[in-house]
């Protein structure tokens, strides 16, 4: 059979689209998928959303002028066909390994990449700066917002929308509608988008009228009044409403998201328009891969796969999320006050099996990170015992919600922060850094961190029988076996003893370090040095007498975090111990001041100091120093 000369390695820019027939430009769909196929089987990353935008993709960058014309992709989790139409095509087998390119867009990485994203609903505030900013300059680049239909639902789109209509600027949003976030898409204005898609009809009755009146300027003023009569007539027939109009906006729509030509015409006639324009355009995720098409949920987000069977490579061992998602069917059965809420990550958050038994207990708010928070809010104020399980990096968006509609209150809302600490390979953007510092400093607030499954329940337990606030922050890691210190009671503001030889020196850590702390002493022992081990259990409050009583008893204490030092346990106990005059010298070991970028946990563990190897390469380098100090002071 004639082999076709394969396109995709001869785009290096998206000018090279324009020489291409729509034949061509076809086939280059083809291959785009195939490559992002294959390559995510290896790598991992977001299939499903992916092969949804691929001919959207190229018609946005034949119609537009990147990089003049910037093109802001909400999430960015969708933005590797532009990545592999922007120069990046010879990179793309590094997609989201450490030293290879981001899955989300970089402005470092490209001058393509308009503005940086992963988390959801900044596309059009920051399409409409990135305007705003271009016409006062005086330029005349165009600016394209690319949102799904899930982001859509976070509330920062609808203040951008706000904004938008009212400034009047030529702003382009590009709504793909695929009726799915990560999991089937929720709410009203999911409902109201599918009632929209039905009226596509008054839409094209419109476009003829208004090609009709303008066909004939001469036909004079009588039939031009008839014409727009007619079109009133219309829209009160299919047009009563129209948000977007509303607002400001035109609304082209809905399109079909996988005809290039098609898309093309619509986009330079909305390129024209000169005002904010909304233009629907309906997509299938996972398009082109059957495995994703009929299960598009478990092919958001994968693994490594086999492309053949869509199997995803086993993974060796339970994960703290199972572990939380299983507790919180028992909480719930033992206590009906108990109820989950979920900002769009019901199988991130583990909380699936919660739904299956508790449908009528489960809430899943769409991407309203911040709604999800003040409505736990008020259900506590009820007397429920909300637990909002949410990911350490998306709760950053709800943290004066946190402080004002829970802490200051002292409502009972549990915070279940999955992915605290390194999340891997999403890179920077998602890390779970900053919940110690930016939670510690709330008054009320109880910060508690599992080393183990175990304690993970005894946690889930002191949250929702409290009287105020707590958060639990556990990893995206596998949880190791449980030990008997995991089954400990908790006491409030106190660690337990993982080891206790009265060494000279102390290990204290927070709980998603556990395995990393065991090895590390093992590393120790074999260098002829012991170690205590201190799961610190509470970030806050924390007991002042008992601390300072564990840091008078040894020589050096070691706070090991996974999280930012700044604001973090060990420099609370480095204050603590200067307060009180603590007799141990204190050593932090956490993040510094820098974002962590692209890797597994276990390079960014490496990378940071906080691996095994890393941990024990610091103790040891600490105890040489003061034996050594120690030396040329006694023995001179
Ligand atoms: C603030 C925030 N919350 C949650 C997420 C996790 N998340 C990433 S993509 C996604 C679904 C997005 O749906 P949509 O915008 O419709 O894009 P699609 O995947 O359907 O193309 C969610 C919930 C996020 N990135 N940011
Ligand atoms: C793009 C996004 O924010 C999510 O899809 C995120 O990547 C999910 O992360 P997990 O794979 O850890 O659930
Ligand atoms: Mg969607």
């Amino acid at each position: 059979m004639y082999k076709k000369e394969p396109l995709l390695a001869h785009i290096h820019d998206p000018n090279d689209l324009s020489r291409l027939s729509y034949s061509e430009l076809s086939q280059l769909a083809d291959e785009i998928r195939d490559v992002i196929i294959s390559t995510v089987s290896h790598t991992g990353g977001h299939l499903a959303s992916n092969l949804g935008v691929v001919e959207l993709t190229i018609a946005l960058h034949r119609v537009f002028d990147s990089p003049k014309d910037k093109i802001v992709w909400d999430v960015g989790h969708q933005c590797y066909t532009h990545k592999l139409l922007t120069g990046r095509y010879g990179e793309f087998s590094g997609l989201r390994q450490n030293g290879g390119i981001s899955g989300f867009p970089k402005r470092s990485e490209s001058p393509h990449d308009a503005f940086n994203t992963g988390h959801a609903s900044t596309s059009i505030s920051a399409a409409l700066g990135l305007l705003a900013g271009e016409s006062l300059k005086g330029g005349d680049g165009k600016a394209v917002a690319v949102i799904g239909d899930g982001a859509l639902t976070g509330g920062l789109a609808f203040e951008a929308l706000s904004h938008a209509g009212q400034l009047g600027l030529p702003l382009v949003v590009i709504l793909n509608d695929n009726k799915m976030s990560i999991s089937p898409n929720v709410g009203g204005l999911s409902k109201y988008l599918s009632r929209l898609s039905m009226k596509s009809r008054y839409q094209r009755i419109r476009r003829w009228i208004d090609r009709s009146v303008k066909g004939f300027p001469l036909i004079g003023a009588s039939f031009y009044d008839i014409m727009v009569r007619m079109k009133r007539g219309v829209k009160a027939l299919f047009y009563t409403d129209n948000f977007f109009v509303d607002l400001g906006f035109e609304y082209v729509g809905p399109i079909e998201g996988h005809h290039i030509q098609r898309l093309e015409q619509v986009l330079e006639d909305v390129k024209k328009l000169g005002k904010p324009v909304v233009v629907h355009v309906i997509t299938q995720k996972g398009k082109g891969y059957q495995f994703a098409e009929s299960d598009p949920s478990s092919y958001h987000g994968v693994s490594p796969f086999s492309v053949d069977d869509g199997l995803f490579e086993r993974r060796e061992a339970p994960v703290f999320t199972e572990a939380f998602g299983s507790a919180m069917v028992r909480k719930a059965r033992a206590d009906e006050r108990v109820v989950a809420i979920t900002a769009a990550m019901e199988k991130g958050t583990g909380l699936a099996p919660f739904r299956t038994e508790f449908p009528a207990r489960f809430y899943d708010v769409g991407i309203a990170e911040e709604h999800a928070v003040s409505f736990a809010a008020g259900l506590a104020a009820q007397g429920l015992r909300p637990v909002v399980a949410v990911y350490s990096t998306f709760i950053q968006r709800s943290v004066d919600q946190v402080i004002h509609d829970v802490a200051l209150q002292n409502l009972p809302v549990t915070f279940a922060l999955d992915r605290s600490g390194f999340v891997g390979d999403d890179g920077e953007t998602h890390q779970g850094l900053f919940d110690i510092a930016l939670f510690r400093s709330v008054p009320n607030m109880t910060i508690l961190a599992p080393a183990g499954a175990a304690e993970l329940d005894l946690m889930l337990d002191w949250g929702t029988g409290g009287q105020g606030p707590a958060a639990i922050r556990y990893p995206k890691a596998p949880f190791p076996e449980n030990t008997e210190a995991f089954f400990c009671p908790l006491e409030q503001g106190r660690g337990v003893f993982i080891k206790r030889k009265n060494s000279p020196v102390c290990l204290a850590f927070t709980g998603s370090l556990y395995s990393q702390v065991i090895e590390a002493e093992s590393i120790l022992n074999a260098e002829g040095l012991s170690a205590d081990l201190y799961n610190l259990r509470f970030l806050k409050p924390l007991d002042e007498e008992y601390l300072l009583s564990v840091l008078n008893r040894y020589k050096t204490v070691f706070f090991i975090e996974e999280g930012m030092k700044q604001g973090g346990i060990g420099e609370y106990a480095a204050e603590l111990a200067l307060r009180m005059g603590a007799s141990a010298s204190i050593r932090i070991l956490g993040v510094s001041d820098n974002f962590a970028g692209l890797g597994s946990r276990k390079q960014l563990l490496e990378l940071c100091g906080l691996d095994a190897a890393g941990i024990a390469g610091s103790v040891l380098a600490a105890c040489r120093k003061e034996v050594f100090s120690y030396k040329k002071a006694v023995l001179g």
